[in-house]
């Protein structure tokens, strides 16, 4: 049994359906992506998850137990970055922890998480977070996240304005901590860097779940395209097209997609005298198919 299971689940705000019998799972450890555009449903969908909203029909099972608006029990095995983390601009990382642990913890455990959460250093200790920089905040809104051990983090758009290397440093830490069995429902605008972050996708458009797939399956869908340079672009170009391969000139190479293998697209341009002078393969980008996911899922609307 997955660990949250999301089943069927719509939410109508007036007339707008903002889920429309969503439906999808996170496992154990696994880190699972929220993709859509702006308005697709990704924060109405964690904050049903979270027990901030209700919503009208379906279910929403966490580890065996219901969620619900009014049923919150659950919760207490999932952690939540939504929007932006509760910080209090007079208190510093540690007092934020004891204050959000609530009694439960040692300084022991303290120490682990702010070791883990890379919270412990010089730019931190009594600094209070009115001196945060916008990365320090958001690794201790992870920090408070996980201050209660939970077995999910749902974390909404928590690439949002950092700059490169804080975003390297959090997708390390979120890749750590999946390691030790913590899920991760993740939304994020970057996709590139939700590209090299998670296992599963969960993609949404107009309230609805057009895809669910693993990322090594998403991009199955997704035909290896390959860029070719020859003696004659020109002529290699009318001569992938009688091959009915999708061909176009892209930047100067002659783009194929569709060819069953490299070897044929090679046999081809050799026997009619092309001479290939390079070749690049272009290998699943998120970004490209989800565009054109979404594309075709607002053609058939
Ligand atoms: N409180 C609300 N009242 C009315 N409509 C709402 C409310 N919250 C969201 N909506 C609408 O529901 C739809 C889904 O919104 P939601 O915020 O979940 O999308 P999103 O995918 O998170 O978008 P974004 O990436 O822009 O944050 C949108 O059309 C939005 O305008």
């Amino acid at each position: 049994m997955a660990l949250l299971e999301v089943k069927d689940v719509s939410k109508q705000y007036g007339r707008k359906k903002a889920m429309d019998h969503v439906s999808f799972e996170v496992a154990a450890g696994h880190i699972v992506g929220l993709i859509g555009p702006n308005g697709a449903g990704k924060s109405t969908t964690m904050r049903a998850i979270t027990g901030l909203m209700s919503y009208s029909s379906g279910q929403i099972t966490f580890d065996g137990q219901p969620i619900t608006f009014s049923n919150h029990q659950a919760l207490d095995k999932i952690g939540n970055l939504i929007e932006y983390p509760a910080i209090y601009p007079n208190l510093t990382a540690l007092e934020h922890l004891k204050l959000y642990a609530m009694d439960t913890k040692t300084p022991a455990d303290f120490q682990t998480l702010m070791k883990k959460t890379q919270i412990d250093g010089d730019n931190f200790g009594k600094r209070k977070a009115k001196q945060f920089s916008l990365g320090m905040k958001q690794r201790l809104g992870i920090a408070i996240a996980l201050i209660r051990n939970p077995k999910l983090v749902i974390l909404d758009e928590p690439m949002n304005g950092l700059d490169p290397q804080s975003v390297h440093d959090l997708r390390a830490l979120i890749r750590e901590l999946a390691d030790d069995g913590v899920a991760f429902l993740i939304s994020s605008h970057l996709l590139d860097e939700l590209q090299k972050l998670v296992d599963d996708v969960v993609i949404i458009n107009h309230g609805k779940i057009i895809e669910t797939a693993t990322m090594t399956a998403f991009f199955s869908h997704d035909k290896t395209r390959w860029l070719f340079d020859t003696s004659d672009n020109r002529a290699a170009l009318d001569l992938a097209k009688s091959h009915a391969w999708v061909a176009t000139l892209t930047d100067g190479h002659v783009e194929i997609y569709g060819a069953d293998n490299l070897q044929q697209v090679i046999t081809a341009f050799n026997d009619a005298g092309l001479i290939i002078t390079a070749i690049q393969t272009v290998t699943g980008n998120l970004e490209k198919s989800l565009l054109d996911m979404l594309a075709n899922d607002d053609k058939g609307e």
